[in-house]
C-alpha cells in the first residue's frame, strides 16, 4: 500500500436507539436518499424474522422498491451470487440486517455495485458493524476483503438486547481479542517494519479495556451494558477504518479462530473462538493478564475450555499448528513456522483449555 497517501472513510452517521427500525426511511431521507433508489435487504433466516421484515415493511410503506436476500452463510460463492442478483435489480442501497455474516455480505455487494451500505446490526456479536472489510469464507484461506465503509449504522438497542445472550458475550470476546491483535501489530512493526498506526492501535485497545472495565454491567444484561458493547464494537470498526486494514482488530487470536472455521465450521461463534485464542496468545507473549482475561470470560459466561466451546481438544491443537498459514503476510507471535504439535499441547495444558 502506498503510505504517502492515506485515505480514511468513516461512517457518516451512527444512530443507536430503542425501537428505531421502522424509522429507517426517515433516516434515509435525512441522508438525502429518496425512494427512487432501489433497496436490497441482506439478512439471514432468523434475523429476517427478528428485524428484516420490519425494515422491509417500513421501506415498502414509504414507497421504496425492496428486494430481500436471506443468506445462510458468508461464503465467497454466496457473496458473488448476491452481487449478481442485486446488479440485476439495480440495487443502490444495501441494508445488512443481521449478524456479522449478513453485514459482511451487504458490504461486499454494496462495494461491487458501487452502492451505499447501511449497517443494521441485530446482535452485538462482532466488530464488523462499522468496519470497511468483509470476512468471506469458503476458501482455504479466509480473507478480509476491502469493501466499502458502512455509510450509516442504525443499531436498535431493543432488538440487540433481545438477541440470545451468547451473541453479546461473543461481542465481548471479539473485543478482548484486541489485546493480542495490537501486540501482534507492534511485533510486526518491530520485526518486519510493517506500518503501525498508534492512534488506531490505541482506539482498538480502548474498546477492549472499556468492556473489561464494565464486564459486570454487561454480564447483568442491563441495556446500558449492551450499549457499551455496541459502542465499543463500532469504535473498534472505526479503528480498522483509520488503519486501512483489520490489523488493529485481528492478530494471532483471529488466525486461530479462522483455523477453527476451516476445521470445525459452525461449531462456535466467531467471538467465542477469538476469546479462547486470546487467552492462549497472551500466554505466548508471557503476559500474566491471560489469567485475568480468563477469569472475566468465566464470569460473563464465555467458554474457556475445549469442552465448553464444544470443539474437540485435538481440533484446537491442530488449529494452533496451522493458524500461521492462514494469512502468511500477517506476522504474529506464531511466527513464520507456527507452533509445533508439542508446543500446542503444552499451550492448551498450561492455559487450562484442556
Ligand atoms: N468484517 C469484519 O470486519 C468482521 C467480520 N466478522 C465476521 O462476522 C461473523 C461473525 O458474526 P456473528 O454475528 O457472530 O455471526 P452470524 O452473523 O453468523 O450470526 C450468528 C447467528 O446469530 C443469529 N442472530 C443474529 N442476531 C440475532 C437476533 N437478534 N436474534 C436471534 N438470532 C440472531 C444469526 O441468524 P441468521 O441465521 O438469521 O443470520 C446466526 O444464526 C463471522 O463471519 C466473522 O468472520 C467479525 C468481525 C469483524
Ligand atoms: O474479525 C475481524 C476483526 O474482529 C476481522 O478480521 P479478519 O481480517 O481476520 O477477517
Ligand atoms: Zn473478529
Amino acid at each position: 500500500m502506498d503510505r504517502s497517501i492515506h485515505e480514511i472513510t468513516l461512517p457518516l452517521k451512527v444512530i443507536i436507539g430503542s425501537g428505531i427500525l421502522d424509522k429507517i426511511p426517515d433516516y434515509l431521507s435525512k441522508m438525502k436518499f429518496t425512494n427512487q433508489y432501489r433497496a436490497g435487504i441482506i439478512t439471514g433466516p432468523t434475523t429476517y424474522n427478528v428485524a428484516g421484515r420490519i425494515v422491509e415493511e417500513s421501506l415498502k410503506n414509504n414507497g421504496y422498491n425492496v428486494e430481500v436476500w436471506k443468506a445462510r452463510d458468508a461464503r465467497m460463492e454466496t457473496a458473488n451470487q448476491i452481487v449478481e442478483e442485486t446488479k440485476t435489480h439495480s440495487i443502490k442501497i444495501f441494508l445488512g440486517v443481521g449478524g456479522g455474516k449478513s453485514i459482511d455480505l451487504a458490504k461486499y455487494a454494496a462495494y461491487k455495485n458501487n452502492g451505499y451500505m447501511i449497517s443494521v446490526p441485530t446482535a452485538a456479536s462482532h466488530d464488523g458493524i462499522a468496519s470497511p472489510f468483509a470476512s468471506l469464507k469458503g476458501t482455504d484461506k479466509p480473507t478480509s476483503t476491502p469493501t466499502t465503509t458502512p455509510y450509516a449504522i442504525i443499531a436498535d438497542i431493543d432488538v440487540i438486547s433481545k438477541a440470545p445472550p451468547q451473541l453479546i458475550r461473543a461481542g465481548v470476546g471479539d473485543l478482548l481479542g484486541k489485546l493480542t491483535a495490537v501486540k501482534d501489530w507492534q511485533l510486526a512493526h518491530r520485526l518486519k517494519g510493517e506500518y503501525y498506526g498508534e492512534y488506531a492501535a490505541q482506539l482498538a485497545l480502548l474498546s477492549a479495556k472499556h468492556v473489561i472495565r464494565y464486564h459486570e454491567l454487561i454480564a447483568s444484561g442491563n441495556p446500558d451494558g449492551i450499549r457499551i458493547v455496541v459502542e465499543a464494537l463500532i469504535s473498534s470498526g472505526v479503528a480498522m477504518c483509520i488503519a486501512g486494514s483489520s490489523r488493529p482488530a485481528s492478530g494471532s487470536e483471529h488466525l486461530f479462530s479462522h483455523a477453527l472455521d476451516l476445521l470445525a465450521p459452525g461449531k462456535a461463534l466467531h467471538g467465542e473462538q477469538v476469546a479462547l485464542g486470546t487467552i492462549m496468545m497472551l500466554y505466548l507473549y508471557g503476559d500474566p493478564k491471560w489469567k485475568k482475561i480468563k477469569r472475566i470470560m468465566k464470569k460473563i459466561g464465555l467458554p474457556t475450555t475445549a469442552e465448553e466451546i464444544g470443539i474437540p481438544i485435538e481440533t484446537i491443537v491442530k488449529a494452533l499448528t496451522i493458524a500461521h498459514k492462514i494469512r502468511p503476510n500477517r506476522y504474529t507471535i506464531l511466527g513464520e513456522k507456527g507452533l509445533t504439535e508439542e508446543a500446542a499441547w503444552r499451550l492448551v495444558r498450561e492455559t487450562g483449555i484442556i
